[in-house]
């Protein structure tokens, strides 16, 4: 394959790209060794919004993993906002992962005793940004999903959906390169799954950088692109034409 075909199938040439996987593989070693990934390119250029589907076991938490800067490859880079994650000692790792990457997960991963406003600041508290400002980006931001009257709630006294906002209100506030969306609906009903894939929409739609694990095809085409995994593999890089429509 040359590297323009290989660039046009991953998607970006590694310029463009806000997160970049050449040839990554990562190997568990129980009892018989497998690659969850197994020679994994991808590319995320800026502004794009790529889901991930494939069978249980196919390598889509690993490669999430290997994104969100929880994991290294073992052979292979990643490189987010042009930083090489597996040359990055953990402290600063670490770091790269709060300040450039806003995690969604299906189970919220919300604080239960704490407010929605007092949520969303709390990654805040691990940057710089100064106690006064932080109230006031929690409020912009909750407002941002809709949720300006429930700013002082605890998840407890919110539905699954609002819950779902905050955390995409918290995942927004360090401003992040990337957002990564572990099957976010995964724990709401169709109505209001649907609600939150058009706050994504939205959130695509201002510029930034989204990737989503989902089983769901009707969750997955409100993505540019999907990016079919099996056996730790990309089998096939399906173009929904996101960015002509
Ligand atoms: N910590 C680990 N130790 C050993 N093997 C692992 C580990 N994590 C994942 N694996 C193996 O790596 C492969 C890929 O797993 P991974 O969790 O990435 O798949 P997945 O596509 O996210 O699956 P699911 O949809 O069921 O969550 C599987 O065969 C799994 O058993």
């Amino acid at each position: 394959m040359t590297s323009t075909q290989s660039q046009r199938q991953n998607g970006a040439s590694p310029e463009e790209a806000v997160v970049s996987l050449e040839s990554v593989r990562r190997t568990y070693y129980l009892g018989e060794p497998v690659d969850a990934l197994d020679g994994v390119s991808l590319s995320l250029p800026e502004g794009s919004f790529t889901a991930v589907m494939g069978p249980s076991g196919s390598g889509k938490s690993t490669l999430m993993n290997m994104i969100g800067c929880l994991d290294t490859p073992d052979e292979g880079t990643v490189t987010v906002n042009g930083q090489d994650v597996g040359a990055l000692p953990d402290g600063k790792r670490a770091r790269l992962r709060g300040a450039e990457l806003g995690f969604i997960f299906q189970q919220f991963n919300l604080l239960p005793r704490l407010t929605a406003a007092e949520n969303v600041t709390l990654p805040m508290v691990f940057q710089t940004v100064v106690d006064e400002g932080r109230r006031e980006r929690a409020e912009t931001l909750l407002t941002r999903v809709g949720l300006g009257d429930r700013l002082d709630h605890t998840p407890p006294e919110l539905s699954g959906g609002q819950r779902q906002r905050v955390a995409i209100a918290r995942a927004l506030v360090n401003e992040p390169s990337v957002l990564l969306a572990d099957e976010p609906t995964g724990n709401l009903d169709t109505e209001t799954g649907s609600t939150i894939m058009d706050l994504f929409e939205e959130l695509h739609e201002e510029g930034r950088t989204i990737l989503m694990v989902t089983h769901e095809r009707h969750i997955a085409e409100h993505a540019d692109r999907i990016v079919h995994l099996v056996d730790g593999q990309i089998e096939e890089i399906e173009d929904l034409g996101g960015d002509s429509a």
